[in-house]
């Protein structure tokens, strides 16, 4: 024989499946309620098969101070002998996918949910009978993967216990205290009757439907629903279904800002049994300010139950909700003005990021977007009453410092920098061709500033060698230009400082022995401001005009400081001094025109 014709089968190592299933496919030890409760569910879907009118029910026994053991009760269709040995003893069978009509009624398909019991449990026994047959059977699993299977002698109702022997390290998992939210987050919105028996006491935990399951809740129902499940006040709650994966849930509009990268929470159901809080993939990409709360009774979960698969049903679900949450947006402007407004200014990023794919919602939205500018956050509307011609900075640093200049000459500037806003405004600008948009930076503004011309600096170089003299000690440079508005009377900029340079500038004021070493540092810090008068100002003019040194002088220091605060520059003790004592020069002059002192 040659031995490269032998074929061989692959063997299993029972116990290095579990601990490799525990640790990386149920790493969170609580996962076999979940599994034994989509079994039940299964179980139950199966026989409803045959017996339409079946009310499921799923009983669990705690161990307390009468009863070691953890039973898991449901009166589904059961298994037959046979089925025990194919798919209860089979790791990676599951009766739940012959054909394509199975793999979509059922939640399991994969044929380990059950392994997840080995994990708190050192052996698990079945007794089951099956809707096909007159008696049971007990089937007991160890986990060195030995079992036994024997026909039970007395007789037992259709469906499947299951027993389990808490592991001593996880007997606190049985516990009433613990058991009881576990079982809630799962199968809060099962429909099957769940009951608990504990010492001797019944409990029924979902005797109710969930609001948010029920076709026709109204609103109020369903923000109590958010606020119990997520522990949040939304601001609205949007109640949807899709055709596509057949969902059915509702969408809560976040009251507080959220970041692009936050972690999100939601609540996901496959057929009624909990999923996941953490898969975002039914969203689009832009929802963030959104939570969502839903069931989908047709899509299909991940081995690890932990998410839906990324299939085109996924696909198209998430299409078709990503259409909901926009017209909700577009009718919530007409039904509800408050909630728009209040979700445009929390949330207007987001929204902005969906304007920028959808030029009907742009369209829709365009008007109360906000943009901040050098006079506060205004919205479009706001922006295009006041002018049509829109005037932007691209880049944060360029609006910083234009935004002074801008200012002063009562320009309003828009800070185009935050991500979406320039290529916003764009396509706004080409929606209304009726509006003019116009990059702003700082060597364009000052082009725009034009400077005197021979003749005219040659009549102004006496005035302009006096406004020097009496800002010497202000380390700036005067300027003559003409410039628009001509109601602005003078302009000043000071070079934006680095953390570098500003570092220097402190060392150097303070008394640090290392200031002298940094003498030869720094240039940048000692670049002068500038102060620019525009000498197409009426005032400007007049003051070339006076012959006065000492009202000519109080007159430019007021001019010079007023400059620094239009700028919105900090202003120094020696800038503020120089500014009251120039003022109360300037009071005292024109008292002295009319009152005899
Ligand atoms: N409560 C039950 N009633 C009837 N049959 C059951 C029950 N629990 C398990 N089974 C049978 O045992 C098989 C294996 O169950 P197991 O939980 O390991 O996998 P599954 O549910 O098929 O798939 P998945 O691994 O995706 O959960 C099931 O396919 C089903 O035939």
């Amino acid at each position: 024989m040659n031995p490269l014709n032998e074929s061989f089968s692959f063997q299993v190592n029972l116990q290095g499946m579990i601990s490799l299933l525990s640790e990386h496919l149920y790493s969170n030890p609580n996962t076999y309620i979940r599994e034994l409760l989509q079994n039940a569910v299964d179980a139950i879907t199966a026989l409803r098969h045959l017996d339409n009118d079946l009310k499921g029910t799923i009983q669990i026994t705690l161990p307390d101070t009468t009863n070691k053991l953890f039973v898991f009760e449901d009166n589904g269709i059961g298994l037959k002998e046979s089925e025990i040995h194919q798919f209860l003893s089979v790791i990676g069978e599951s009766s739940k996918r012959k054909d394509a009509d199975d793999a979509r009624d059922f939640i399991g398909k994969f044929g380990i949910g059950m392994l997840s019991c080995f994990v708190v449990s050192e052996k698990i026994i079945i007794e089951t009978r099956s809707a096909y047959d007159d008696k049971g059977f007990r089937w007991t699993a160890f986990s060195d993967g030995n079992y036994e299977i024997e026909a039970l002698t007395s007789s037992m109702p259709i469906g499947t216990k299951v027993y389990l022997t808490p592991k001593d390290k996880y007997a606190h998992l049985f516990s009433y205290a613990h058991f009881i939210p576990q079982i809630k987050y799962y199968g809060d919105a099962l429909s099957e009757k769940i009951v608990i028996l504990h010492e001797s006491k019944q409990t029924i935990l979902n005797e109710e439907q969930p609001q948010w399951l029920q076709k026709g809740s109204d609103k109020e129902a369903l923000l109590q629903s958010g606020r119990e499940l997520f522990n949040v006040p939304f601001l609205d709650a949007v109640p949807f279904e899709t055709e596509a994966g057949k969902c059915q849930g509702v969408m809560y509009i976040l009251p507080y800002k959220t970041q692009f990268s936050a972690k999100q929470n939601h609540r996901l159901y496959l057929k009624r049994m909990f999923l996941s809080d953490t898969d975002n993939s039914l969203l689009p990409p832009w929802a963030f300010f959104v939570r969502i709360l839903m069931n989908s009774n047709e899509l299909s979960a991940t081995a690890s139950r932990e998410s839906f698969m990324q299939n085109d049903e996924l696909r198209a679900t998430r299409k078709e909700i990503g259409q909901v949450l926009k017209e909700y947006l577009k009718s919530i402007r007409k039904v509800d003005q408050a909630i728009y407004f209040k979700i445009i200014q929390i949330h207007f990023l987001h929204l902005k990021a969906i304007a920028i794919e959808d030029a009907e919602f742009l369209e829709l939205l365009a008007d109360d977007l906000p943009f901040e500018t050098n006079k506060g956050f205004r919205s479009f509307k706001h922006l295009t009453d006041e002018t049509q011609t829109l005037y932007y900075a691209s880049d944060y640093e360029d609006f910083k410092q234009l935004q002074r200049i801008a200012q002063s000459q009562g320009t309003l500037l828009i800070n185009a920098s935050y991500t979406f806003d320039e290529e916003l405004l764009k396509k706004i600008a080409r929606m209304r061709p009726q509006l003019k948009l116009e990059e702003m930076t700082p060597s364009r503004l000052l082009n725009s500033f034009i400077s005197l011309d021979v003749e005219e600096e040659i009549k102004h170089l006496s005035f302009l060698n006096r406004v020097e003299e009496t800002l010497k000690d202000f380390n700036c440079e005067c300027q003559l230009k003409h410039f628009k508005p001509t109601d602005t009377t003078a302009i000043y900029t000071r070079p934006e400082e680095n953390s570098h340079t500003a570092t220097i500038r402190q060392v150097k004021q303070s008394s640090n022995p290392f200031a002298g070493a940094l003498s030869s540092f720094g240039n940048t810090a000692s670049k002068k401001a500038t102060f620019c008068l525009n000498i197409d100002n009426q005032l400007v003019k007049n003051i070339t005009s006076i012959n006065d040194d000492f009202l000519f002088q109080s007159v430019i220091e007021v001019l010079y400081v007023q400059a620094i605060i239009m700028g919105k520059y900090t202003v120094s003790e020696k800038e503020m001094a120089l500014f009251n004592e120039a003022l109360n020069n300037l009071m005292v002059m024109g008292l002295t025109n009319f009152v005899n002192l």
